[in-house]
C-alpha cells in the first residue's frame, strides 16, 4: 500500500449518542471541479418556501430532489416527488454504495450560492427513512461548517465539522435521534458548495 494514499474507507468521528464516519476525499471519473459546473448547470433548482410560526420564508438555498420512481418524500412540510436519476447522478451513487457498502435510492442536492446561503438546524427524521436513517453526505466546492447540537444533554458541546471539497460524510445509528445539525450562513465566503445526501426510503 502506498503509505501517502488517502484513506478510500469511512473513519469513524468520535462522537456519543450517534454514528458520524467521515472520508476525506473520494474521487470520481471526472475532476471534482468539472462536477461541481455540470451539477450547478445541468440540475433544475428548485427554490423552496418554509413556514415557521405561521410565517413563509424562502429557503435560502436551492434544492433538487431524485430518487425511485414512487419513493416520494417530505422534507421542511414539502413534499416531492422524485426527478428520475441522470446518468451522472446515477454514477456518483454507485461510488458512493460501494464506499458506503449501502444502497440508497433516493437524493437531496443542496446548492449553497454563497455563504449568505444556509440550513437551519434541523434532524432527518421523517418515518418514510425508518428506525436509523443511513444518509450519506458528499460536499462538493465551497468549504463550509457543520455544526451538531445535542437534542437533550446540553453538557455535551456542540460538534462543528469541516464540509470540505470532494469529502464524504455518512450520519448513521441514532444520530438523528439525539442531534440537531445545520449548516450556518458564512457571509465572508463566496464560493458555490453544491452537497448531495443519499437517502433511502423505505
Ligand atoms: O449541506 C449539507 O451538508 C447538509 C445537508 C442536510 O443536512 C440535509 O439535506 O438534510
Ligand atoms: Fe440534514
Amino acid at each position: 500500500m502506498d503509505l501517502f494514499e488517502s484513506p478510500s474507507e469511512l473513519i469513524k468521528i468520535p462522537m456519543s449518542d450517534g454514528d458520524l464516519y467521515s472520508l476525506q476525499s473520494l474521487k470520481f471519473d471526472c475532476s471534482n471541479e468539472d462536477l461541481l459546473s455540470r451539477l450547478i448547470l445541468e440540475t433544475p433548482w428548485r427554490e423552496e418556501k418554509i413556514t415557521v410560526w405561521g410565517k413563509t420564508f424562502i429557503q435560502p438555498r436551492l434544492i433538487a430532489w431524485y430518487g425511485d420512481k414512487g419513493k416520494n418524500y417530505t422534507y421542511s412540510g414539502n413534499k416531492f416527488e422524485p426527478l428520475a436519476w441522470t446518468p451522472l447522478l446515477l454514477s456518483i451513487k454507485k461510488k458512493i454504495e460501494e464506499v458506503c457498502k449501502k444502497n440508497f435510492n433516493s437524493v437531496l442536492l443542496n446548492y449553497y450560492r454563497s455563504g449568505l446561503d444556509s440550513l437551519g438546524f434541523h434532524s432527518d427524521d421523517e418515518p418514510e427513512l425508518g428506525e436509523n436513517p443511513s444518509i450519506a453526505s458528499l460536499s462538493l466546492g465551497e468549504t463550509r461548517t457543520f455544526i451538531f447540537k445535542h437534542k437533550k444533554n446540553k453538557s455535551i458541546a456542540p460538534m462543528k465539522i469541516y464540509l470540505t471539497d470532494e469529502s464524504l460524510i455518512v450520519m448513521d445509528g441514532d444520530i438523528q435521534k439525539n442531534w440537531i445539525h445545520g449548516i450556518p450562513k458564512e457571509p465572508l465566503k463566496l464560493g458555490a458548495r453544491v452537497n448531495l445526501t443519499f437517502r433511502y426510503i423505505l
